[in-house]
């Protein structure tokens, strides 16, 4: 599978966060966004992920025959998206519904993320970091080639870190592709990089970028 953006461009209300965004991604590979807070990552990512349209530019896909890129997309958010009434193996089991091509069971992704043990407990009991390992566990319930994940590592302790590094190198070595908006580092070996604020219009004015001024 190949995805090649070009030319992107991003308007949220009156603002255009960015454009002239470009990039190529072919399964195996990583590509690592970054950039300040505001500049558009999160929905960099959205918009990869069907739930925004673009200003200006275009999303091509090659390798996916009829399905639309959304379709291919596993999308783990920076906002959890769980119900906090049901426990973490009924969120996963839900979640596997609504994304198909199934996969791992929802306790067998759990223990993907070493939270076997917290299959039974209400999302609503996790704490912040097993609550984040629920939501990557969702990328084990459904086998999606592209995983679009916003701030992965947030909340998570180092060995979950570690662990979450270990599973995303896997992924690629299986030919998946991942597109990763974040602020630290995630541990991944040969990754592309692309910064949003060299697209953000006039950043290197004084004062910030122009969306930000009154
Ligand atoms: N629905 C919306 N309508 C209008 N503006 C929005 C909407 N959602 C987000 N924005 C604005 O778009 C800008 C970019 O937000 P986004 O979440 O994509 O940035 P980000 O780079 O991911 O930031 P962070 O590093 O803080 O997570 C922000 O200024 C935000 O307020």
């Amino acid at each position: 599978m190949r995805i090649s953006v070009e030319g992107l461009a991003c308007r949220r209300g009156e603002r255009l966060l960015f454009r002239d965004l470009s990039f190529a991604l072919a399964s195996g590979e990583a590509l690592v966004v970054t950039g300040r807070n505001g500049a558009g990552k999160s929905s960099l990512i959205a918009m990869l992920a069907g739930r925004l349209t673009p200003a200006a530019g275009e999303i091509r896909t090659e390798g996916i025959g009829e399905a639309t890129l959304a379709e291919v997309a596993n999308h783990v958010g920076h906002k959890e998206g769980l119900k906090a009434s049901l426990t973490a193996e009924e969120n996963l089991a839900f979640a596997g519904a609504m994304l198909g091509r199934p996969r791992l069971s929802p306790r067998e992704a759990l223990a993907r993320v070493g939270l076997a043990r917290a299959a039974d407990l209400p999302a609503g009991y996790l704490s912040a970091g097993q609550r984040r390992r629920v939501a990557l566990a969702r990328l084990f319930v459904s086998r999606r080639p592209l995983w679009l994940l916003d701030e992965p590592t947030s909340a998570l302790d180092a060995a979950s870190q570690a662990r979450l590094a270990e599973v995303m190198q896997g992924h690629l070595a299986e030919g998946g592709l991942i597109i990763a908006a974040t602020h630290a580092p995630l541990g991944l070996e040969g990754t592309k990089t692309l910064s949003i604020d060299a697209h953000v219009p006039g950043v290197d004015m004084p004062g910030g970028a122009e969306g930000e001024r009154a």
